[in-house]
């Protein structure tokens, strides 16, 4: 007899405990779905945007279910904040990963050992997949028929085509060679279609059982903008003069101001992430911001980790002094802080994916909200150059790197599309998406066609410093 666990579940659950353990009264469109099928069994794949709401398509299904659900996650920060959420809702979980103390790791791997965990949903890294004293705890709750799912998070690390490849993705494969009835959800809000059939023959996922939700990956209260700039001139002050003009603008609406002062909340908390490449960059553009008067920090690995966490608390608490985080990539991801106002890319991101990821954490509460890229020639060729230096170190999909990031530096080169439409196109998109005035092609195209003419060097110009040897890479490693 097979020991996958016997379902009896009813749509008539599902809602009520969308109300009552995630305090929430309607669905998003689509989760219904992703949640039955779940809930019927199946194997499900999912691709949403960044801020969909994936979340709930494995937790909810966890509540119900008898059993223990286990998350799969690269992402320390959301695991510890999904972990501290359910909590909060009474909802049994926890999370084994590198940070997790001594004491609380065994008392989750005790309630494992048992057969009949206590514990709903338990957040792991797929490297403590691969340890052979978790696995074989797994297989006492198998055994028990008390393994109800496998959710892997960010499923796109799974690909040598994803953007963030992590070879111990490849591993999870462990899951269905083991426990074939056990069915497997897969998130992730960045696939293309080769990316997609990749985690669904590594991960084995059964063509007959599989259900597969791709979902448009717009958004469409993001702004996009690209402004173009060249090594000849500092953007500090085109960005402070946006910056200043938001906060202007904001104290000059009368209907904001009293909605602002309603919820108690300052006029000039207008909350936002600033990503550079460069730690140094991060210190000094905080530094140069605090002297204009705005709350700014910087955010990078070389900080210790009480200065990263005092920072990320005081930022997801609107705290004065905390409005601007200015950080290395990465940041923010898995933190579910819902108003932040604006995105700035203060340098080429490395790759399509990871610049489509970052500009996602704005606007998660669906008002509007900027995503702006600065974008030089001098800077596209810095970031293939560090390509190049990063394969070297990882010998690790480099074409497919490659593409990415040709792709991001032509949207930013592109003066004759929707950047919306952009975007969704390199997801595998066919449909046009809906974009009201929310990008610079959209606001005024023969303006943004000026300010490429203006802003960027020539390609004669760039290869002449390039040959002259005027600018180095300035590259130090990524964080
Ligand atoms: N049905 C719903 N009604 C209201 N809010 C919801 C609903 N479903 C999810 N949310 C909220 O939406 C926010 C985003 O959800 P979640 O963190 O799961 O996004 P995500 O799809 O994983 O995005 P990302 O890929 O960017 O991490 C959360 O605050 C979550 O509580």
């Amino acid at each position: 007899m097979p020991l996958g666990l016997h379902r009896t579940n009813s749509c008539v659950d599902i809602d009520f405990t969308l109300r009552r353990k995630f305090k929430r009264t309607a669905f998003r469109p689509l989760q219904r779905d992703v949640i039955v099928a779940a809930l019927a069994g199946d194997d499900v794949f999912v691709q949403a945007a960044t801020g969909f709401g994936k979340s709930l398509c494995f937790q909810l299904p966890a509540v119900i279910d008898h059993g223990i659900t286990i998350v799969v996650s690269p992402l320390l920060a959301l695991m510890t904040d999904q972990v501290n959420a359910l909590l909060a809702a009474d909802i049994a979980a926890g999370t084994i990963n590198g940070n997790t103390l001594y004491e609380e790791k065994q008392r989750l791997l005790q309630d494992l050992a048992t057969g009949h965990p206590f514990t709903r949903l338990l957040y792991v890294t797929p490297e403590q997949c691969a340890s052979e004293h978790f696995r074989k705890h797994l297989k006492v709750v198998y055994e028990q028929k008390e393994l109800a799912r496998i959710a892997v998070d960010e499923a796109h690390c799974i690909s040598e085509w994803g953007h963030d490849f992590r070879p111990s993705f490849k591993e999870l494969r462990w899951f269905r060679d083991n426990f074939p009835e056990v069915p497997i959800i897969c998130l992730t809000a960045t696939a293309t279609e080769q990316v997609r059939n990749d985690c669904i023959n590594i991960l084995g996922l059964s063509p007959s059982k599989l259900k597969v939700f791709t979902m448009s990956t717009s958004r469409k209260n993001l702004h996009y903008e690209v402004r173009f700039k060249s090594d000849e001139e500092d953007h500090f002050d085109d960005f402070l003069n946006w910056l200043k003009g938001a906060h202007r603008r904001r104290a000059e609406n009368m209907i904001r101001r009293a909605e602002l002062k309603k919820e108690g909340k300052r006029l000039d908390n207008f909350s936002g992430i600033i990503y550079t490449i460069f730690r140094q960059d991060c210190e000094t553009l905080a530094a140069r911001l605090r002297h204009h008067g705005i709350g700014a920090k910087p955010y990078h690995a070389g900080l210790r980790n009480d200065e990263k966490n005092e920072t990320l608390q005081r930022w997801v608490n609107n705290d004065k002094g905390y409005d601007v985080i200015v950080a290395t990539t990465a940041f923010g991801m898995g933190i579910d802080k819902e108003d932040v106002r604006f995105v700035v890319h203060w340098q080429l991101p490395k790759s399509f994916e990871g610049f489509y990821q970052e500009a996602g954490r704005a606007g998660r509460d669906g008002k509007a909200s900027m995503c702006i890229m600065y974008y030089s020639r001098e800077d596209r060729d810095r970031a293939y150059n560090r390509l190049s230096k990063d394969n070297i170190k990882e010998k690790l999909n480099l074409a497919a790197r490659a593409k990415s990031l040709k792709a991001l530096v032509d949207y930013c080169e592109d003066v004759e599309t929707c950047r919306h439409r952009i975007i969704t196109k390199y997801f595998g998109e066919t449909e046009i998406p809906e974009c009201e005035y929310a990008c610079d092609w959209h606001k005024d195209s023969a303006k943004l066609k000026r300010a490429k003419q203006n802003g960027l060097q020539s390609e004669e110009w760039v290869s002449t410093q390039r040959e002259m040897g005027r600018y180095d890479s300035g590259y130090d490693g990524y964080d």
